[in-house]
């Protein structure tokens, strides 16, 4: 088995670069569309803290639909299992991340937390309990990567929010069915700039680093957040977290993993460590192409499928 170290996830991305010309950067976000798509960039950080990086891995983007896991993690710590789990499913549901199909199907619930749908019921939620949603998520964010200057991306939330008719339309929807409780263009807001997070990959392996065990969920959260939590967030990220190619994924990676449309995709090796790759050009279902070839080769290689 070769050695986890900075050599060796260098020659990973040899090897994937030829796929960087491959897929296609998100353009329905135009802010996103002029990210340079040959970027490419993994950052590892172990149980004990210890950060392992290649390529361009302290280059900031924007993190997108990763925020999901965040915003979920702060919903757990302020709402009973039953009230926030009647709002939001928690099964995978092999649509597009935006859809509004199953939707309308299904009375206003969301299918998971991880869909648009899902992330805007847990940012209204928040809306209802916390004071500041936006001050407070930057704090958590800040508190568990370590760095202390991190942003949202006001032109890319603003660019979101100009070309927010979709994620507008999911959430009027779920408001005509009682399940969307405060004013809309508010919590759009809060969402899109959640999504408008400008983090590099060290930043986001350090970030993510509370999911790779009970202990250091206990360590980083205190009471706020319970074992059982984590594994339940874990449990998502494996059925939802890459939206309809969440099965490809665990056939190719085998690992929870969390991504989003600017190109980035948190991964956890349960017990082991948190890796975030980054590279701009996504596939067809919204997931980097690159990024997603690179955790298959490292889960490859060091036999990190849980499966
Ligand atoms: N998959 C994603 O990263 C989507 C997030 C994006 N902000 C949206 O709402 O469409």
């Amino acid at each position: 088995m070769p050695r986890l170290d900075n050599a060796f996830l260098e020659s990973i991305l040899d090897e994937v670069r030829p796929l960087l010309r491959q897929g296609q950067v998100a353009s329905y976000i135009p802010a996103l569309a002029q990210v340079p798509a040959d970027q490419l960039g993994v950052a590892v950080c172990t149980h004990d803290g210890q950060l392992l990086t290649a390529g361009d891995a302290s280059q900031r983007f924007s993190i997108q639909s990763i925020s999901k896991v965040l915003s979920l993690t702060v919903a757990m710590t302020r709402y009973s299992e039953q009230d926030l789990w009647q709002r939001v499913g928690k099964d995978p549901s092999g649509q597009p991340f935006n859809s509004l199909v199953q939707l309308e199907m299904e009375q206003g619930i969301p299918r998971n937390p991880f869909i648009n749908a899902g992330a805007l019921v847990v940012c209204d939620m928040l809306q209802s309990r916390l004071s500041a949603p936006r001050q407070q998520m930057l704090t958590l964010v800040r508190r568990l990567s370590g760095v202390e200057d991190i942003h949202y991306d006001r032109q890319v939330a603003s660019s979101e929010l100009a070309h927010s008719a979709r994620n507008a339309a999911i959430a009027w929807l779920m408001k005509s069915f009682d399940n969307f409780h405060n004013d809309v263009n508010t919590v759009l807001e809060n969402y899109f700039h959640y999504c408008a997070l400008s983090m590099n990959c060290e930043e986001l392996a350090r970030c993510f680093r509370y999911l790779i065990s009970p202990e250091l969920c206990k360590v980083l959260f205190r009471q706020e957040l319970n074992h059982r939590q984590v594994s339940h967030i874990n449990a998502l990220m494996m059925t939802s977290g890459m939206y309809n190619a969440a099965g490809e994924f665990a056939w190719r990676v085998g690992l929870p993993a969390k991504s989003g449309v600017g190109g980035g995709i948190v991964a956890i090796v349960p017990g082991k460590m948190s890796i975030a790759v980054w590279s701009p050009a996504l596939d067809q279902f919204g997931n980097s192409l690159a990024g997603t070839a690179v955790l298959e080769h490292i889960s490859d290689r060091l036999a990190f499928s849980v499966f």
